[in-house]
């Protein structure tokens, strides 16, 4: 039975055994906890049994003391304990601290270059999805692909994983993503018709390329995709083909009528490319259509600079395939010259660049006409990794097809790096056109200097045109044809205005300045050595192009297993030296650099900061 003077002593030795109590122990030690309120009332039934009143005020007072002293030790105890804990987190955060110190001065300058890096790509990254305003507004969000009814054939159903995995190896193929479609080697295992690919034979095109035979089996199981695949590569049939039948198929169905349609729209980001889609879509499906068991489809072009009433005959009808610059595209919307509601595919070509800034509010404009849940194709050649996160969060269930790296040059082309004074470049220009037979493209992305070289040349008597921004659009129509006609020998042309284009056979490409972006100059060097063939660039670089430039330029070509010229040879990337891997900018996939001194994050910003200014003074516009 418990007595006065033992239970303090007693819940001593409760709270100091509590830590360490197994559920189990058999200590015959172990006293059970009686609560404070128990024992008070113990206490108290006890000191009314005594009898005599002077036995029981003596009681009281000595319980009171009691009391009073086991409520001060509590209280004690209570801060040493508060006192203990909050030396243990102290001394933890120390721990940690220095934990950290120490591992910090392990890390390598690559490590720590990094980890900044990530830093400035988190920073960066917070843009909003890539979805129509609606959807976001009404936090619309599909979780499952379009459905369509095409089905790979049962022998290639029938192969296993690994099977699937050893093709793709084979090919180079990386892929990413849930249930991807297989790969499929020969376009008559595709069930594309007949006529099609009798078509398809008469240009040369017999089997398809790495990322035609990932790319086109995922596009036509109705998925959302990624497709990034060099130069030159054959992208352009990768996701024209997907619409075409898509489109077919609904013909099929239900004949068209005036005011009903587009299935499906290609969006790109320059005139000049978006007229070569567009050529492509009208020779492939009037190709099926030479078949009269399939209707023929309608496609229009749909880009600044042309009259649309020119195409009048095609809005009469119904409309199958738009193929679209954005800016022209948006008009006619907002026209309601034709409708999104019944459009269920968007593929963008060159889709980094019409995902950068300056189009991207753009493409969202664009988003907010579908009504409906859509397919979407994103492709290029040079994704880095920024665009891809971002494009990745706003696909359906997206599947990566990618072929090599990212941004890395087209190994078919002989890539040539020759150090050459500002004053000295025309004049060696003669000499470089002479390495080869037309035609030969010339670049560089100043406007002037364009204009410069095509006169130069002129006067040297070689049949030059110039292409530009700031050129008509019956001048940029005219260059293009009369260079493509072989009616002339050199192209001198702006980057922007040349990216993406498919001219025939060039034999060599000369970069008169170099870009000062690295994704610039693969694009460039690019309009050489396509399907399969071989080709030169030659590209002039002096004192005046960037040590970063050069830097990136340096380990293209090591990358490449390209000759690295001596005075390149001497400039090195503290992270590459140091043994870190050629993982490439996250902005622009430069392999040169980090996030920290990109340059095309420096133009993004500035191009950013400039339109903030205008928005705030009230000038600008689009
Ligand atoms: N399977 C194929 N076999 C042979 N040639 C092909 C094949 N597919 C496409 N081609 C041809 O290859 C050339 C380049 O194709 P395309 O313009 O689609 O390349 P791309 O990958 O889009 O290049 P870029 O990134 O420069 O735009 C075209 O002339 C096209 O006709």
């Amino acid at each position: 039975m418990d007595t006065e003077e033992t239970l303090p002593r007693r819940r001593r030795v409760q709270r100091s055994q509590s830590p360490t109590y197994k559920l189990d122990d058999t200590d015959d030690a172990y006293e059970p906890y009686v609560p404070v309120a128990q024992r008070r009332e113990a206490k108290l039934a006890k000191l009314s049994s005594l009898t005599s009143n002077s036995a029981r005020e003596k009681a009281r007072k000595q319980l009171e003391e009691l009391l009073a002293k086991e409520d001060a030790e509590q209280e004690e105890e209570r801060k040493k304990e508060n006192a203990r804990k909050e030396r243990t987190l102290l001394l933890e955060a120390q721990e940690v601290h220095s934990r950290k110190a120490a591992e910090d001065a392990k890390k390598t300058e690559i490590e720590k270059a990094e980890e900044v890096d990530a830093e400035i790509l988190a920073a960066i990254a917070s843009r909003r999805k890539l979805a129509s305003d609606l959807e976001l507004a009404k936090g619309i969000s599909y979780s499952e692909s379009l459905k369509t009814s095409w089905r790979p054939p049962k022998y290639i159903r029938d192969r296993t994983d690994e099977q699937h995995r050893r093709l793709r190896e084979k090919y180079h193929i990386i892929v990413d993503g849930e249930d991807i479609p297989p790969p499929i080697e020969h376009f008559e295992d595709m069930k594309i018709p007949q006529q099609m690919l009798q078509f398809l034979k008469s240009k040369k095109i017999t089997t398809p390329t790495p990322i035609q035979l990932q790319g086109i089996p995922t596009a036509f199981s109705g998925r959302d995709m990624i497709g990034i695949a060099f130069t030159g590569s054959g992208k352009t049939l990768a996701f024209c083909l997907p619409l075409i039948m898509m489109a077919l198929e609904e013909e099929v169905k239900l004949p068209f009528v005036r005011g009903e349609g587009p299935v499906g729209v290609i969006l790109c980001p320059s005139r000049e490319l978006a007229t070569q889609t567009y050529e492509n879509v009208l020779a492939w499906t009037a190709a099926l259509s030479k078949d009269a068991k399939y209707p023929p489809l309608n496609t229009l072009l749909c880009i600044g600079g042309i009259s649309m009433s020119e195409q009048g005959h095609v809005l009469n009808k119904g409309l199958h395939i738009v193929v679209a610059t954005p800016g022209r595209l948006i008009d006619m919307l907002e026209k309601k010259r034709f409708t999104f509601n019944n459009t269920k595919f968007l593929c963008m070509d060159e889709a980094d660049r019409m995902i950068d800034l300056g189009f991207e509010d753009d493409v969202r404009n664009i988003m907010s006409f579908f009504k409906r849940q859509r397919q979407t194709l994103l492709f290029s050649a040079t994704m880095p990794r920024k665009i891809q996160d971002f494009a990745q969060q706003s696909l359906v269930r997206p599947v990566l097809v990618n072929v090599g790296r990212a941004g890395a040059a087209n190994l078919d082309v002989l890539q040539v790096v020759e150090y050459v004074k500002q004053e000295a470049k025309m004049v060696y220009l003669l000499e470089c056109l002479q390495k080869t037979a037309p035609p030969v493209i010339v670049f560089s992305d100043n406007k002037n200097e364009v204009d410069d070289i095509q006169e130069y040349l002129l006067l040297k008597g070689v049949e030059a045109v110039a292409i530009h921004g700031s050129k008509t659009q019956e001048e940029r129509q005219y260059a293009i044809k009369s260079f493509k006609s072989g009616a002339k020998d050199v192209m001198v042309a702006s980057g922007v205005a040349s990216k993406g284009l498919d001219f025939n056979d060039i034999q060599h490409v000369i970069i008169f300045s170099m870009p000062k972006e690295i994704e610039d100059y693969v694009h460039q060097i690019g309009r050489t050595g396509r399907s399969g063939k071989t080709g030169i660039a030659t590209t002039f670089v002096n004192m005046n192009t960037p040590e970063q430039t050069l830097l990136d330029l340096k380990y293209l070509l090591i990358e490449a297993g390209q000759k690295v010229p001596p005075f390149l040879q001497t400039i090195d990337d503290p992270r590459v030296t140091q043994g870190g891997s050629l993982k490439g900018c996250p902005v622009c996939g430069g392999l040169g650099h980090g996030i920290s001194n990109c340059p095309k994050l420096e133009d993004v910003q500035r191009r950013q900061m400039a339109s903030q200014r205008a928005v705030h003074d009230g000038g600008g516009g689009y």
